[in-house]
């Protein structure tokens, strides 16, 4: 097998036994979001485009027709981003956002390879105070953000491409918990 197919074999592997929690999950937003809350979305790079990726699913649809959900990749708001980079600090780029749009009850969920980012960082943190749930999707444990995130599924694997190739599939999973629950 191609050494890149290895790796992604071996660390979905390694990650198969945080499923559970994932399930979880799915069945915890199903409610969140059926009872009129919200999931917002961060990440940076490759991760933002995979926490999009989970809010399309959410507001379109996964594989079954249900209602629309309310999800944002707290990205997405150039203008907002770019805003807030130039006034506040790029590190707060995220933060300000959970603050506007975040409400006590909603979930935010991070994706971090790292674990690292100053500004994923800072919205988990704004995350808590406000009162949302907070999920982590990281490289290895430990790291900052599993530390302040209630809870945390974390891939253990060095190459970032992998990392987040095990995110989308835990993404994908996510999504069929959610619409099993809601069926
Ligand atoms: O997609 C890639 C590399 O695969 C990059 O864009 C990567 O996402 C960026 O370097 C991010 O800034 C990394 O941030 P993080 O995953 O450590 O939070």
């Amino acid at each position: 097998m191609h050494r890149h197919l290895t790796r992604l074999s071996s660390a979905l592997e390694l990650t198969a036994d945080q499923a559970p929690v994932v399930e979880a999950w799915g069945r915890k937003l199903a409610s969140v979001l059926t009872g009129g809350g919200r999931l917002l979305a961060c990440g940076n790079g490759g991760s933002a485009a995979e926490a999009q990726h989970l809010t399309a699913e959410l507001v379109g649809r996964f594989r079954g027709e249900r209602q629309p959900f309310a999800a944002m990749p707290l990205h997405a708001d150039t203008s907002s981003m770019t805003a807030i980079a130039n006034d506040f600090g790029a590190e707060e780029v995220y933060a300000r956002q959970v603050w506007a749009h975040g409400r006590e009850g909603d979930v935010l969920i991070c994706l971090s390879t790292s674990g690292s980012s100053g500004n994923v960082l800072a919205a988990a943190r704004a995350a808590g105070e406000r009162g949302l749930t907070t999920w982590a999707l990281t490289g290895r444990a430990p790291n900052p953000l599993a530390a302040l995130c209630d809870e945390v599924v974390a891939v253990p694997a060095d190459d970032t491409a992998t990392v987040q190739e095990v995110h989308l599939a835990m993404i994908h999973m996510l999504c069929d918990s959610i619409e099993e629950a809601c069926a």
